[in-house]
């Protein structure tokens, strides 16, 4: 598969993590990256790298054959608009990483270019993400090239579009969960005798475990939770407690709240 030039519009957060994930997997080599946002100054660690920085969007479309778009929601159908005299379908590969704004809705904004819809997490950075792919239009060619671009950047799985809006979820808000959840135990650890620096380290690395756990065994969580929980021990006391309190109902709230305020709005 021949390397093809990549933009990423809107050098954000996660347009920053792809940057980053696309240099530390190899999968791109720096000049092949061009990164744009309209103040740049964030940009400075992705430059010295190599990486281009471009303020003008229409230069770093006409120049790369990949575009990722990461906007946000509100501003991307304007943006793409302004840009769509510089998209070429016969040259590009569009991809969206937008929350909330379906393929039918882009495709409308940029009509004959096919859009696939990726939803990767800020672990991207560090080629750990979980990316959730979904098209409509795309070639196949394009769809293999795209599934092989984040393959390198972590795990993939392809979905229905239906399923995006879960899949940002999951997926990608489920990162903060995830780490205010290490929060939680390093806060604990630090009232049970550990200093931050030690308690975070061990909240961190169980966590991992308990994950790699469930990815390499491919196992239920509550078997691995059964080798733990010794009778009258305790990490039943433990969990029970945090069950009496509300620990799994209050995850699956939050899950459904932060469902519910994509889809509302
Ligand atoms: N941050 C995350 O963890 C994730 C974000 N997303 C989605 O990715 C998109 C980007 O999110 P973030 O990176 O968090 O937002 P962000 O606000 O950090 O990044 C958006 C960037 O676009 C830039 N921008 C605005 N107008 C522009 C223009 N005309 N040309 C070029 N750049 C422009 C902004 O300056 C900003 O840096 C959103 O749609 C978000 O829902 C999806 C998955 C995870
Ligand atoms: O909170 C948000 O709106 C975005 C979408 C996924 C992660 N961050």
């Amino acid at each position: 598969m021949s390397a093809k030039k990549i933009a990423i519009i809107g050098g954000g957060n996660l347009g920053s993590a792809i940057a980053q994930g696309l240099l530390k997997s190899g999968f791109s080599k720096a000049g092949d990256i061009t990164i744009t946002k309209r103040n740049t100054s964030t940009l400075a660690g992705l430059k010295e790298a190599g990486v281009r920085i471009e303020t003008d969007n229409a230069v770093a479309i006409r120049e790369s054959e990949v575009i990722v778009v990461a906007l946000k929601p509100y501003n991307v159908r304007e943006v793409l608009q302004e840009f769509k005299s510089s998209f070429d379908p016969g040259k590009h590969i569009l991809i969206s990483v937008v929350t909330g704004v379906s393929i039918d809705d882009l495709e409308h904004v940029v009509p004959g270019m096919p859009v696939v819809r990726a939803m990767p997490n800020t672990a991207i950075a560090i080629q750990e993400s979980i990316t959730c792919i979904s098209h409509k239009h795309a070639t196949e060619e394009q769809v293999r090239y795209i599934k092989t671009m984040f393959d390198q950047l972590g795990a993939t799985v392809s979905i229905d579009e239906k399923l995006m809006d879960a899949a940002t979820v999951l997926g990608a808000c489920g990162i903060a969960f995830a780490l205010r959840y290490i929060r939680a135990n390093i806060q604990g650890g630090i009232e049970i005798g550990f200093d931050v620096r030690t308690a975070s380290l061990i909240a961190a690395q169980t966590v991992k475990g308990a994950a790699e756990l469930l990815i390499r065994e491919n196992r239920h969580p509550e078997e691995e939770i059964d080798k733990v929980t010794t009778p009258k021990g305790c990490t039943i006391a433990g969990l029970n407690e945090m069950e009496h309190q509300g620990f799994s109902s209050s995850l699956i709230k939050g899950i459904t709240a932060s469902y519910d305020k994509i889809v509302k709005d």
